[in-house]
């Protein structure tokens, strides 16, 4: 039987462990822990509900629920954008909405990254449309540089510079999702 090999990265997608590491797992899960406090604190004898944006923050909502310890469920919606740097405020499109109503409810958005700000300002547009009790942000990163349109999310594990970054949910083309730290993904690296 023939032995089945991996096949190398190409240049396009260079391995994860050739990129720098801009922050790691460690840290991750400590700025979690301690975001996932702050949240049962403020949110103490109530309910929230966390809705992720898929597919990147699905990995620190799933953090972040374990850190929280009131009571919480979980929702997703998932939006396509189209070119956000080059277009308008308008060119997010809603694909999947949330399964449950949130009328009432105490919601926090859940994001892996706030960037040009495109997609967070239109969900939170659409969220507030439902009428909860309260809408609130929650970020793993935050780009402020890069933003086009003005918005601030109410929990940030971490600012960081104008860099493209990968892992903790986050892709390039669809890879590196898995990868445990956030990464730096080369800037002549996917052309
Ligand atoms: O602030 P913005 O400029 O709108 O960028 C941030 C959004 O872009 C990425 O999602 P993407 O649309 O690439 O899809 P993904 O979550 O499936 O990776 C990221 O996960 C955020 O949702
Ligand atoms: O730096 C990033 N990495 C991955 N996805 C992203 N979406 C917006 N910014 C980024
Ligand atoms: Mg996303």
């Amino acid at each position: 039987m023939p032995t089945s090999t991996t096949p190398a990265p190409t240049s396009s997608f260079p391995s994860p462990e050739t990129m720098e590491v801009l922050i790691s797992k460690d840290q991750i899960a400590k700025r979690t822990r301690e975001i996932g406090a702050q949240i049962s604190a403020e949110y103490e004898g109530q309910s929230i509900v966390l809705i992720g944006v898929l597919k990147g923050a699905a990995i620190f909502l799933a953090d972040l629920a374990r850190a929280i310890q009131v009571d919480n469920t979980f929702d997703f919606v998932a939006v396509s954008s189209y070119g956000r740097a080059r277009v308008s405020s308008g060119a997010v499109k809603l694909i999947k909405d949330i399964d449950n109503p949130i009328e009432g409810k105490h919601v926090i958005l859940v994001e892996d990254i706030l960037d040009t700000g495109l997609t967070l300002s239109f969900l939170r547009q659409m969220m507030l449309q439902h009428k909860p009790a309260s809408l609130k942000i929650a970020t793993c990163l935050d780009k402020p540089d890069r933003r086009l349109v003005p918005i601030e999310a109410d929990y940030v594990a971490f600012k960081i510079p104008n860099q493209f970054v990968i892992g903790y949910g986050m892709d390039y083309a669809e890879r590196y999702r898995g990868v445990e730290d956030i990464r730096l993904f080369p800037e002549d690296a996917g052309h």
